[in-house]
């Protein structure tokens, strides 16, 4: 249910048929976890979750399915899996917006990044100095795409730049693990090609995204210290002259282990007398090509601010320095980008907050800004201090989480009890992190256990809110831990190799649950059946409407009837 907004006005008018509830709302996320068949390699099909399994009684009422993926939530097509960024801003903002990935294709294709300011503010030191490129090398389209770094390089060569160094973090969690030496290997002949054109353009240094450079939320500064020091200052132990021997050796197993493409430690390329072959020098140009901006907002500061105090940097070199977007839009950061990001405005976040709605958000470090910065339509800071209150509980830090599937989640369940019971608020949402991070792992027993654990925490969640007479969304961001295996995409068989399943360590393009319950649940409201493809963005205006309001008019529709 709708009602039309007036002008730039917030206020949002009272639901005539659900009235303000006194008892509060609680609203979690439960990061990757997807709706599949029941097979062997669906994690949490195999887990015990009597929890999740009851509330599929409730269909199609009060528990359905959503589209979470491709353009339901932003991206340019529906081969596009979902991803948390593009999740939770459909979650919260309840609009479907072009997202990074789809703004940065245009720009690209049709070579208009080329006349932007972003490019023009660093062409005259690309020309002159070198130009680096840092950023993840993947073809899975959550943070970058090959695609578009290709397009990027050609382009700039055809622009008169004469140096290109490329800072390559490896991937094997948006495609599969082992993926880093094939790509590496395509760079390199890309880069070659451009050398036949007078270019000078390598690879210069690079590491795994979960130890080199991509940490987010300020969870660990030594993973953004390693990556400053193998790109900018050239310093690392490992020293390569070529960058596909450089994976080649240190993937291979350690103690045993497998080093997969996410935990590749960081190393540097050097040229024929060993020294650094990129190091970033006073005058050059440095372009971050993610476009996702969780995990790059923290090299942006070190690379941006003068004052910078979270490790010794050695050295900060004088650079022109340009996002592929503005990865935080208060921070103003960085200054240059080459893209401008999606905007997003009037969320159910302020909204909300504009109509005297107190919430309580809560997650780990891995997470937290999903429920707070992406859920707010990448905006940090809350819209009204004395209202909204934004809960960190610390992750671990370094380790694959399959070694600790059940992470934070009892403090995170502890801490959403007591803001259900302090009266406090009168909306509670948290985002559960181990379906997803534990999925990424592609170890299907670790993920098991994560989702039997999520499940036993979400039963604690509901049996508070029964005890405090409140009401229920239960829902997700993307599926991960529901596939875990690498399928032939016909017959959907799992691949194997060596008499061992290939795993799955990315999202899917499965849809996720929505279920809404609790005593304060009125009797009148449930799902309606005539939306043609329901997806994330249609939560926002569900739970405007479950909070007591009419949702606005710039929102999609309500999932209720
Ligand atoms: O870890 C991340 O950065 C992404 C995968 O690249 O996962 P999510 O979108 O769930 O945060
Ligand atoms: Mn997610
Ligand atoms: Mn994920």
């Amino acid at each position: 249910m709708g009602t039309m907004t007036n002008g730039s006005s917030f206020k949002l008018e009272p639901n005539p048929k659900i009235k303000k509830p006194e008892k509060p709302l609680l609203v979690v996320v439960l990061d990757g976890w997807g709706e599949m068949e029941d097979d062997e390699y669906n994690a949490i099909s195999r887990a015990d979750t009597p929890c999740m399994d009851s509330m599929k009684k409730g269909k199609p009422d009060h528990w359905m399915l959503l589209k979470a993926h491709g353009t339901a939530v932003g991206l340019p097509s529906d081969d596009d899996m979902g991803n948390s960024e593009v999740g939770h801003n459909a979650l919260g903002s309840g609009q479907v917006v072009d997202q990074g990935a789809r703004l940065v294709d245009r720009a690209l294709e049709s070579g208009e990044l080329f006349d932007w300011d972003g490019w023009k503010h660093i062409t005259p030191a690309a020309t002159k100095g070198t130009l680096h490129l840092i950023g993840l090398l993947s073809d899975g389209g959550v943070h970058s795409r090959y695609d578009q770094l290709k397009l990027l390089f050609d382009g700039a060569a055809e622009r008169g730049v004469k140096r290109i160094r490329v800072h390559t973090l490896t991937d094997g969690r948006d495609c599969e693990d082992g993926t880093s030496i094939p790509l590496m290997e395509t760079l390199c002949k890309d880069l070659q090609a451009l050398g036949e054109k007078g270019v000078d353009a390598r690879v210069a240094s690079g590491g795994g995204r979960m130890c080199t450079t991509m940490d987010r939320y300020e969870s660990d500064w030594n993973v953004v210290k390693r990556g400053y020091y193998a790109h900018v200052l050239g310093e690392a132990d490992n020293r390569f002259k070529d960058p596909v021997e450089a994976l080649k050796v240190l993937k291979k197993p350690k103690n045993g282990k497998p080093v997969s493409d996410q935990w590749v430690p960081a190393f540097v390329i050097t040229d024929d007398d060993w020294q650094p072959n990129g190091a970033v020098q006073d005058g050059d140009a440095v372009v971050i090509f993610n476009f996702r901006a969780d995990r790059v907002v923290e090299l942006s500061k070190a690379l941006e601010y003068k004052n910078f105090d979270k490790f010794d940097r050695k050295q900060w070199p004088d650079i022109k320095f340009a996002g592929m977007m503005q990865y935080d839009g208060e921070l103003k950061l960085p200054k240059e980008y080459l893209v401008p990001p999606p905007q997003i405005s009037h969320t159910t976040g302020e909204y909300l907050a504009k109509n005297g709605v107190s919430t309580f958000a809560c997650s780990e470090s891995q997470k937290i800004g999903h429920v707070t910065f992406f859920w707010n339509g990448n905006r940090a800071a809350p819209f009204d201090k004395k209202l909204e209150t934004f809960h960190e509980v610390p992750s671990d830090q370094n380790i694959p989480f399959n070694e600790k599937p059940a992470m934070q989640s009892a403090k995170i369940t502890k801490l959403a009890i007591e803001a259900l019971k302090s009266g406090k608020y009168q909306q509670v949402r948290i985002n559960f992190p181990n379906p997803d991070m534990v999925g990424h792992t592609g170890d299907l027993d670790a993920t098991i256990e994560a989702c039997t654990t999520v499940d036993a925490c979400v039963k604690k969640l509901i049996e508070a809110v029964e005890e405090v007479k409140g009401t229920y969304l239960i829902t997700a961001d993307h599926g991960n831990a529901e596939d875990m295996v690498q399928r032939d995409k016909k017959t959907k068989k799992a691949l194997m190799e060596g008499g061992k399943p290939r795993m799955l360590t990315s999202h899917t393009l499965n849809p996720v649950p929505i279920a809404i319950g609790g005593p304060g649940l009125p009797k009148e409201a449930r799902f309606r059946a005539d939306l043609k493809e329901p997806g994330l963005a249609n939560v926002g205006p569900t739970i405007v409407n479950l909070l007591g309001f009419q949702s606005p008019s710039n929102l999609v529709e309500s999932l209720l009837a």
